[in-house]
């Protein structure tokens, strides 16, 4: 039987409806929400829920909709995407893609025929690589804010959405951690990224001459150490692409850019610098979003990512953790983050007053499928602790950087 779940939500405890909108999903009101006790037997047939005006829409079949598995079918995907223009190429700046904006949002949808990825930032940004690495042939589509990434799927704008999560020195992102729970969009894949990043500067400048230098604020965290030792004022910029685009565009010979190579090369900036990052391995995570979930497979290696709450009380985070180690699944990942509806609990204790806490919501990435029974008992077993659970996807783990 093939079903199609539409999504895969699990309330433990209490309703969603007591979570509050933004917790639970999109603005939509209560109704769109369901929460089911979580029944094991249906959990194993897929058994199929579906809410939400935005899946009661047909869904317009599109080529290469499979995400791109590196090594499974071919390689070499940003490689081919970088043209055969000669390096310095200056192309007209208005023929590139226009960042989606608010307004933006209400022009017509893809027209079928190329998967359409959305990613925060200008072209040559790193999220638009991480677009092209999971989908070789997608059409990529320039977005603003985070935000207007995650609407322009729910508006059937685009098919997918790419998004960063984590650098392995910036570390989490913390606002697409929220903004994941804020949405009710489904993590159907990840990708790897090797980050290198470059100073770029106006043609012809030198790397002394460079006094301020604009990046998005994780890449200048990741280039710590280079820019102490050139000793320059640091800017930020929403990507490093937009970055690289405003010095070209200002033309001041003392301001450089962290970027990649392809946004020197969009941009007609010059490369004073190479792999500047403080650690050569410096890599990001992306999350790849969908309006549906993908129907895990056990023929690979999967990851699940999970959202949860608690009750407060001595050794509970301990006992949730403790259902994974029961059934030997590693966990790759463990992010806490206020829980907003709910900041603060006031514990009376009779002896000594009244405390208050902090409420926290735990995100988790657990090494396994949701096809696999242990997965499945696991999240069984934590709904015993947890006030809230929600499965965010259970998708392939990208093994290949
Ligand atoms: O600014 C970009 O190019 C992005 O894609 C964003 C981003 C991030 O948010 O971490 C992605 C990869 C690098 O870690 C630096 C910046």
């Amino acid at each position: 039987m093939a079903l199609k779940c539409a999504s895969l939500w699990v309330c433990a405890r209490n309703p969603c409806s007591n979570l509050g909108a933004s917790d639970c999903g999109s603005g939509n009101s209560g109704a769109a929400l369901i929460s089911f006790k979580l029944d094991l037997e249906k959990f194993r047939k897929w058994e199929c829920c579906r809410f939400g005006a935005l899946t009661q829409q047909a869904i317009t079949p599109v080529e290469d909709e499979k995400p791109h598995m590196p090594g499974v079918e071919s390689s070499g995907a940003i490689e081919r995407t970088r043209g055969n223009e000669p390096r310095g190429f200056h192309k007209d700046l208005n023929l590139l893609p226009k960042p989606l904006t608010a307004n933006g949002l209400s022009s017509s949808p893809s027209d079928g025929s190329k998967v359409r990825v959305a990613y925060q930032g200008l072209p040559g940004a790193y999220s638009e690589a991480a677009a092209l690495k999971a989908y070789p042939k997608c059409e990529t589509v320039p977005c603003d804010q985070f935000e207007e990434v995650f609407k322009a799927v729910e508006l059937w704008l685009v098919d997918k959405a790419v998004l960063p999560i984590e650098n392995s020195v910036g570390g989490s992102i913390h606002r697409n951690y929220d903004l994941l729970l804020r949405h009710r969009l489904h993590i159907v894949g990840e990708v790897q990224l090797q980050v290198n990043h470059c100073l770029l500067g106006l043609p012809g400048t030198r790397k002394e001459e460079i006094k301020s230098v604009l990046s998005h604020p994780m890449a200048l965290a990741q280039c710590d150490m280079m820019l102490c030792d050139l000793g320059v004022l640091r800017i930020s910029a929403y990507d490093t692409a937009g970055a690289a685009q405003m010095v070209a565009s200002t033309g001041v010979r003392e301001t450089g850019a962290i970027a990649s190579a392809k946004a020197a090369e969009i941009y007609g900036l010059d490369i004073l610098a190479e792999k500047i990052q403080d650690d050569n391995d410096n890599i990001t995570r992306f999350l790849i979003l969908a309006r549906e979930p993908i129907i895990p497979g056990t023929d690979r290696p999967y990851k699940t990512s999970i959202v949860f709450t608690l009750e407060e009380g001595p050794g509970v985070l301990f006992k949730a953790l403790s259902v994974f180690a029961l059934r030997s699944i590693n966990l790759s990942k463990i992010e806490s983050r206020p829980w907003k509806q709910h900041p603060l609990s006031v514990v009376d204790n009779s002896n000594e007053g009244s405390a208050k806490h902090f409420d926290y919501l735990f995100f988790i990435d657990f090494e396994a499928s949701m096809a696999e029974p242990r997965a499945q008992h696991a999240l069984g077993h934590l709904q015993e602790f947890a006030r809230f659970l929600r499965v965010l996807g259970s998708y392939p783990i990208d093994t290949v950087l």
